[in-house]
């Protein structure tokens, strides 16, 4: 059994702040301030004007009020509870490989077809990149570890739906770090073959997270949702096959692309409907430029922390030990999977295996290792500012093991597609 439980504390979720973002857009992607008319809550074919508000109906506002004091001193220790000070992870960004600021330079892998919300994401992060599309995101990730890409693009969680944890997990099967992130807002159309009507559809296909988040919109036209691998890949498979009885949930650029109809816009069941992605690269291509200089603002650094379950203590005592020192968290998601604390919760979730964990810190080669209780955890802050550091330490006193995933520009700004 497994349950999880989360605490998004949703900066990601706020609209871009008045800085200017250190990204340049391609001319089709604005940030969702500007873009956000064309959101639209049913199933009806068109768009209806509407501002978007997090979903409390209040004006989007920054929750947060620390700041960083990054400190400058390079220190490149990967963390870990029982071998700390053997390990290295670079704690910065960079375009690496040769890229220039805009990604130019850079292959960027992504799970699907030319089209799939994935390739978006990783245009809208670098738009002088190539993309580099893959059949799932296990060979996005093995193509940059054995140098056919440059960076993966991971999608690893949504507003609707919290951390995609299978995503997660391949995340910590690997010994990738974490470069960048982005937030991009998901608008899902219904597109069909020229000509065919919304009565003439009786099966609807597309990556399972999109049905997912259309759920009651599919429930409505009353058809039988279908998974596949990937929202173009589904446009891809109707247009190859000619098919007439079926339609594509992806987006309305994928409908372009392909020259399919949109039959309805908005499909998603909440109009605000985020999904941050993250860059991955290999670590030997990160510069050795701290972040924050890169970066010139905010940083965040994500990590794992394995530990011995047994109750909530250890989540206290993981936010104590960054609210003692002033550290805003910007994620922390509690995964237990382990039959008495599922039961215990009651929480009706089916049975996941532990948590399966690259440990790279030893000076042998890395080993997988399996943690049935595991925390992901982002704070803001870089991993080599002394607080941070402090903190990490702290929690290796209690911990099994921790890993941090990467150290990065923070990017509160919501990009849409238009
Ligand atoms: O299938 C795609 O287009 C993807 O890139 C995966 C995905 C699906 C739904 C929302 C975000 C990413």
């Amino acid at each position: 059994m497994a349950y999880t439980s989360s605490l998004h504390l949703p900066k990601h979720l706020l609209l871009p702040s008045p800085r200017r973002t250190r990204h340049r857009r391609p001319s089709s992607f604005v940030p969702v301030s500007a873009a956000a008319n064309k959101i639209n809550g049913g199933v009806n074919g068109h768009h209806a004007p509407e501002k978007p508000a997090l979903p409390n109906g209040k004006a989007p506002q920054h929750i947060n009020g620390h700041g960083n004091g990054h400190g400058k001193k390079g220190v490149n220790g990967h963390v870990n509870g029982r071998h700390a000070g053997n390990n290295r992870i670079h704690l910065s960004v960079s375009t690496g490989g040769g890229g220039g600021q805009d990604g130019s330079g850079l292959r960027v892998a992504f799970q699907g077809a030319p089209g799939a919300y994935s390739e978006f994401a990783a245009k809208t992060a670098l738009p002088g990149c190539e993309t580099v599309p893959c059949r799932a995101f296990a060979d996005a990730l093995a193509a940059v570890e054995r140098g056919a890409a440059d960076r993966a693009v991971l999608p690893v969680e949504s507003t609707m739906e919290g951390t995609a944890l299978r995503n997660y997990d391949l995340l910590l099967r690997h010994g990738l770090v974490v470069v960048q992130e982005i937030n991009l807002f998901v608008h899902y159309c219904l597109l069909a073959m020229p000509g065919v009507r919304a009565a003439e559809v009786r099966r609807v296909i597309s990556h399972p997270m999109a049905l997912a988040h259309c759920g009651r919109a599919l429930a409505r036209l009353g058809v039988d949702p279908e998974p596949v691998e990937d929202t173009a890949g589904a446009v891809e498979m109707l247009r190859s096959g000619r098919m007439l009885d079926t339609a594509a949930i992806a987006s309305p650029r994928a409908a372009d692309l392909y020259g399919l109809d949109v039959l309805a816009h908005g499909l998603q069941d909440e109009s605000w409907n985020v999904t941050r992605f993250l860059l991955l690269s290999r670590p030997s291509a990160v510069a050795a430029l701290p972040v924050d200089a890169a970066a010139g603002g905010a940083t965040k650094t994500s990590m794992v922390v394995a530990h011995r379950g047994g109750s909530m203590m250890v989540v206290l005592k993981v936010l104590s030990a960054f609210s003692s020192r002033g550290i805003n968290l910007t994620k922390l998601e509690v995964i237990n999977n382990d039959g008495a604390a599922a039961a215990d919760a009651g929480s009706g979730a089916g049975a996941r295996p532990p948590v399966v964990i690259l440990d790279t810190s030893a000076r042998g080669k890395p080993t997988l290792r399996a943690f049935p209780h595991v925390l992901y955890v982002d704070c803001e802050g870089a991993a080599h500012d002394p607080r941070v550091h402090e903190a990490i330490q702290e929690i290796e006193t209690f911990a099994v093991f921790v890993r941090v995933l990467g150290c990065y520009a923070a990017d509160s700004t919501v990009y849409d597609l238009q």
